[in-house]
């Protein structure tokens, strides 16, 4: 049944578009053209989905590459949400259509788009009409200025959002900007730039959210806060994985479309707790073992861009090392869904939507995650826990697929993005053939998690200790321990980058100067000669300080502008309305 709303709002004439003449017909959903030539038999109807519209514009318009409007009296544009028929990636490419339609009057001319404008205020309540914009001028390639100014600054101004916009200066100025500025009037922040820059914006965006509402995030049972806020992700970073699993495609195009018509995809995100009151905040990737020292090892070749993941991939692979420790999971539950189900989160995604309550609501609940006064490895009721403990090619936790243009199914390609749950995956100790297939796998679409030495479990959290209390510098391997400074990870400086020297770190925390003053402790003939006992764990592209952490899904804590990943079959055969459609074309 029709509301008066959509009564109100429906307009129907024969317009002109070029030289043909059409039937336009606005709905209170849709905004179809119809060419109204009886002869020709392949006549087909153009439907725009009113969400999906971008602008409307009086005369006629075009706004990329380059702006022009001739101001005429009987024309106005229409810009609106175009899929690309290429098929490169996994998701659909999206460009800005246009139309340009000429009325037989002025007076019906207003008429359109006064409609057309009323019509989107109605039916897009998300749209956002002002937004925080970040732009990382050093990320990936370092065109994140260039990508904003001439792709995305356009589709916003037609689009009626006034952006506020700030080249950052420094690691961190995002984080701390969302952390104490005045916020009032926002409705999104939008980041340009790569996984790492996204975290930033997570870590400032959640942790002001806990502040505003006197939570305390440092504290692992706390149920969290949802952000108010939309985070927007525009492309222009190394492995841009946070876009390519929500979006299906690196494009910034189409990531500012998304923005522009205020697509909302709730995230699951994992809060890391790495030390006493120090929390961090995961989406894609939380890794120890060979994902930790791939970013190690990247930090020291940030100069050759996103190939120094490569190169720092193929260093870490030929170092051949495993670590020992033990992995502490809270099983999410199996009814629900499996990461070896075989399923994709797609747009619209059943298993999300049935997930929507989150975790952990009760503190009795999450009182068993931790102790409150002794650390997150002694508490009470440790029934549901599972523990595994033995030696690691890597450990890894994913709230998502984490696919990337390297591994288009991702780590996790079942893995869900709202569903309050992430993958634990543990790669075994084995022999670098074994490991290499697994890596390969990733590349492929065969099942990484089919191979013996592999293990997958949907986890709620997850503890990671270092095996033996700590003691595992001092292992029967005779490795040397970290009070010499010999065995153990290493931070440089306690950040990483910088410093050309790096520090061995112990498994008790301590940390010491290697002798050696070589770039990389890969290729350092003494500290590093023997493998060393600890790893360090990359969280979404950071170095964490220690190795003993706790995390905990909160299920959809955050929501981006992004609808997931859409599949691309079923808008060819959609032809339902826009309210009764829950799927792609939502
Ligand atoms: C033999 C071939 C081996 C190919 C292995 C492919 C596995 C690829 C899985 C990638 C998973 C990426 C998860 C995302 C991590 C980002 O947060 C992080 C930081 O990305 P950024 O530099 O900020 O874009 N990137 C990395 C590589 O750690
Ligand atoms: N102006 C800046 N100077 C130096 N580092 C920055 C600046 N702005 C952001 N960063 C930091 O750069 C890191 C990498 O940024 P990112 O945009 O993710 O690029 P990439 O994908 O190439 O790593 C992030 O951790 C972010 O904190
Ligand atoms: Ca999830």
């Amino acid at each position: 049944m029709k509301t008066q709303m959509e009564t109100d709002l429906r307009l129907e004439s024969s317009l002109w578009v070029g030289n043909k003449r059409y039937l336009a017909v606005l709905t209170g959903w849709h905004l179809k053209w119809t060419e109204a030539d009886k002869k020709n038999r392949d006549k087909k109807t153009v439907s725009v989905p009113v969400a999906e519209v971008v602008g409307v514009e009086e005369g006629r318009v075009e706004v990329l590459p380059h702006k022009s409007v001739e101001d005429t009296d009987r024309d106005f544009t229409v810009f609106y949400v175009k899929r690309s028929n290429s098929r490169t990636s996994s998701g659909l490419l999206w460009r800005l259509g246009r139309t340009q339609f000429t009325c037989p009057s002025r007076v019906l001319r207003d008429q359109w788009t006064k409609h057309l404008r009323t019509a989107l205020k109605t039916h897009s309540p998300l749209r956002p009409h002002r937004l925080l914009v970040f732009i990382n001028p050093f990320g990936g390639k370092k065109k994140g200025r260039q990508i904003y100014h001439s792709l995305v600054a356009p589709v916003f101004e037609l689009a009626g959002i006034s952006s506020h916009v700030l080249v950052t200066e420094r690691a961190n100025q995002a984080r701390d900007h969302l952390l104490k500025k005045d916020l009032t009037g926002f409705d999104g922040v939008v980041c340009v730039g790569g996984d790492g820059m996204f975290s930033e914006v997570l870590q400032g965006v959640i942790g002001r959210t806990q502040q505003e509402a006197g939570l305390c995030e440092n504290d692992p049972a706390v149920a969290l806060q949802p952000c108010p806020l939309h985070i927007g992700i525009i492309p222009a970073g190394s492995t841009d994985c946070v876009c390519y699993a929500t979006v299906g495609v690196i494009d910034p195009v189409t990531s500012a479309l998304h923005v522009v018509i205020g697509d909302s995809q709730p995230l699951d995100v994992c809060s890391v707790h790495h030390g006493p009151g120090q929390v961090r905040y995961s989406v894609s990737l939380v890794g120890y073992g060979f994902y930790g020292d791939v970013l190690a090892e990247s930090e020291k070749h940030r100069w050759m861009g996103p190939f120094r993941y490569d190169y720092s991939g193929a260093v870490v692979f030929l170092s051949n090392r495993s670590y020992r420790g033990t992995v502490q999971y809270l099983p999410a539950d199996p009814l629900m869904s499996s990461p070896r189900d075989k399923t994709r989160c797609l747009s619209g995604c059943g298993v999300c939507a049935k997930s929507t309550e989150r975790l952990f609501t009760n503190s009795s609940d999450s009182g068993s995650l931790y102790s409150s006064n002794s650390g997150p490895f002694s508490n009470g009721s440790e029934d549901e826990w599972v523990s595994v403990d033995g030696r690691f090619k890597s450990v890894s936790l994913t709230c998502m697929s984490s696919s990337c243009a390297k591994s288009p199914l991702g780590l996790s390609p079942s893995a869900h993005l709202a569903d309050g749950t992430g993958d634990l995956i543990l790669v075994w100790d084995t022999n670098p053939l074994g490991f290499l297939a697994f890596l390969y796998r990733h590349t492929t679409d065969q099942d990484q998690f089919d191979l013996p030495f592999v293990e997958v479990h949907r986890v709620k959290a997850v503890r990671f200790a270092l095996a033996g209390g700590g003691e595992e510098a001092e292992d029967s391997e005779g490795l040397r321990g970290a009070v010499d400074g010999g065995d153990g990870a290493y931070v440089e400086n306690g950040s990483i980058a910088g410093s050309q020297q790096h520090l061995a770190a112990g498994a008790n925390g301590q940390t010491m100067t290697c002798e050696d003053k070589t770039t990389s402790p890969f290729t350092c003939g003494l500290c590093c000669r023997k493998a060393p006992a600890v790893s360090v764990w990359n969280c979404d592209g950071e170095i964490l300080p220690s190795p003993e952490i706790c995390c905990r899904i909160h299920g959809q804590l955050v929501r981006l502008y992004a609808r997931g990943i859409e599949d691309g079959t079923f808008l060819e055969d959609c032809t339902e309305e826009r309210e009764e459609c829950n799927r792609t074309c939502r």
